[in-house]
C-alpha cells in the first residue's frame, strides 16, 4: 500500500531540478556535511556514517550498514533508524543543487524488515523544484543495490539561510562550526550559488 499525500505532489509550476555545475561528478563521494551529524558525520560515535556518492542529474547513492546499535525489534533495524537514513540521503541531495534546505515533510513506508548487519542501499534523486520547495524520493534495498525493497520515502526540502542554524542550533556548536573556516565558508557560498 502506499499513499503519498497531497502536500508531497509538486504544484503544477514546478520544475525539473538543474544540477549545480561545480557539484560532484558522479560517481564522487559527497562527504559529511557537517562531523557531528547523526546521519553522515565521521566524528559522530553514535551516528549512521552513511556514505553518499553522486549519481546522474540530481541524484545519488548512498550505504548504510544496521548496527546492535540500531535495533528495534531482536536483531531487527528500528523503524526511526531507517527512516533517518532515508532522511539523510535525500537531505544529501541539496548538496547537488548547491542549496541549503533542511526536511519539511518526509513520508516513509516501511516494506519488508532489515536485519542487524544487513546493508542498505539508498537510491535517492530530487523530482520537483517549486520556489524554496525541493521534492525527493528515495528507496532503500537489501541484498545488494538491486534487491528487494525494504524502504522508501518522498519527501519535500524547504529552502532556508544559514540564519536559520545560527538563530535556532545551540550557541556552542553554532559558534564552533562558525570558527571551522571550510564549513562557514561552504554554507555562504551556498547562498550565493545560482
Ligand atoms: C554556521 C552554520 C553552518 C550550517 C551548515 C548547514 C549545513 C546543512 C545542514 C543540512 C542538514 C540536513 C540534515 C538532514 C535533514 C534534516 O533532518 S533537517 C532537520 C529537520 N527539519 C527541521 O528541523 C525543519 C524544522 N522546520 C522549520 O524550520 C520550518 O518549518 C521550515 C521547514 C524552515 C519552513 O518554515 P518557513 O521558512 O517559515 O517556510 P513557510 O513559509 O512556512 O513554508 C514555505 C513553503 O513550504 C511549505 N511547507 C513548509 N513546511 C511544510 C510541511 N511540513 N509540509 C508541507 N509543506 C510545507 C509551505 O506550505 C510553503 O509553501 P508555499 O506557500 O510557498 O507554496
Amino acid at each position: 500500500m502506499r499513499g503519498t499525500s497531497a502536500a508531497l505532489q509538486p504544484p503544477a509550476d514546478a520544475t525539473a531540478p538543474v544540477r549545480h555545475p561545480e557539484a560532484p561528478a558522479p560517481g564522487e563521494l559527497l562527504g559529511a556535511h557537517y562531523g557531528q551529524c547523526f546521519g553522515c558525520g565521521g566524528e559522530q560515535p553514535h551516528g549512521l556514517h552513511l556514505e553518499a556518492r553522486a549519481g546522474e542529474g540530481v541524484s545519488l547513492t548512498a550505504e548504510f550498514t544496521v548496527k546492535i546499535a540500531h535495533q528495534g525489534a531482536p536483531g531487527l533495524a528500528h523503524g526511526g533508524i531507517l527512516a533517518s537514513a532515508l532522511d539523510e540521503a535525500l537531505g544529501s541531495l541539496n548538496w547537488l543543487l548547491r542549496t541549503i534546505a533542511v526536511t519539511g515533510r518526509l513520508e516513509t513506508d516501511f516494506v519488508r524488515p532489515v536485519p542487524v548487519d544487513a546493508v542498505l542501499h539508498l537510491q535517492a534523486e530530487v523530482t520537483a523544484v517549486a520556489g524554496r520547495k525541493i521534492y525527493a524520493t528515495a528507496t532503500g534495498r537489501i541484498g545488494g543495490p538491486d534487491g528487494p525493497l525494504a524502504v522508501r520515502a518522498d519527501a519535500l526540502f524547504i529552502e532556508v539561510k544559514v540564519d536559520h542554524f545560527i538563530d535556532h542550533g545551540r550557541q556552542e556548536e553554532i559558534q564552533a562550526a562558525m570558527d571551522d573556516p571550510d564549513q562557514f565558508r561552504r554554507a555562504r557560498a551556498f547562498e550565493v550559488n545560482p
